[in-house]
């Protein structure tokens, strides 16, 4: 049985760092390009911040792309991304920008300009039209949530 990939939609992509790669695919099914930091940067344990990418996008309504942490960085140097996925709207037209933090209680990080922090996935999203009730419909999870279903020891 073989698959169909869906047709990839296309990104008007504007290079603010002419001299770093564009953002790339490192496998054909891969869902993330990876970003790269147009700065070299020292994280201390617990420090935050905001690192550029040298690129912004344009992406036709009904898409965004969203800015998800790449598993290596968290594994191997306790990398995380403050907002992770981090929103970038369909409109926005600034240089898409990373919020690393180093979550690490002992060692620092470094970044090398040109090092990939982040990965960019690209969705297709909704837009609601939001109708107010009074009232909203019942449901078998009705308010119930953080934990509600049991199965966290410390909880
Ligand atoms: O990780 C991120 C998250 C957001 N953005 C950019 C793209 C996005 O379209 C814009 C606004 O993001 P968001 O809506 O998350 O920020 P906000 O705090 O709500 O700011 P605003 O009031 O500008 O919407 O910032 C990034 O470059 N990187
Ligand atoms: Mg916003």
């Amino acid at each position: 049985m073989s698959i169909t990939p869906r047709p990839s939609v296309d990104v008007l992509i504007r290079r603010v760092d002419p001299e770093l790669p564009l953002p790339s695919y490192e496998h054909p099914g891969d869902a993330g390009a990876d970003l790269r930091t147009t700065v070299d940067a020292e994280l201390a344990p617990g420090e935050r911040a905001v690192l550029p990418t040298g690129v912004a996008i344009a992406l036709p309504d009904g898409y965004a792309a969203f800015v998800h942490p790449r598993s290596g960085l968290a594994a191997r140097c306790g990398v995380a991304l403050v907002n992770a996925p981090g929103t970038v709207d369909a409109g926005y037209r600034g240089e898409i920008k990373v919020i690393v933090v180093n979550l690490d209680p002992r060692e620092g990080v470094s970044f090398r300009r040109g090092d990939r922090i982040a990965q960019l996935v690209i969705q297709q999203v909704e837009k609601a039209s939001f109708h107010e009730v009074a009232e909203l419909p019942g449901s078998a999870r009705a308010e119930g949530g953080f934990g509600s279903t049991g199965g966290h020891a410390a909880v």
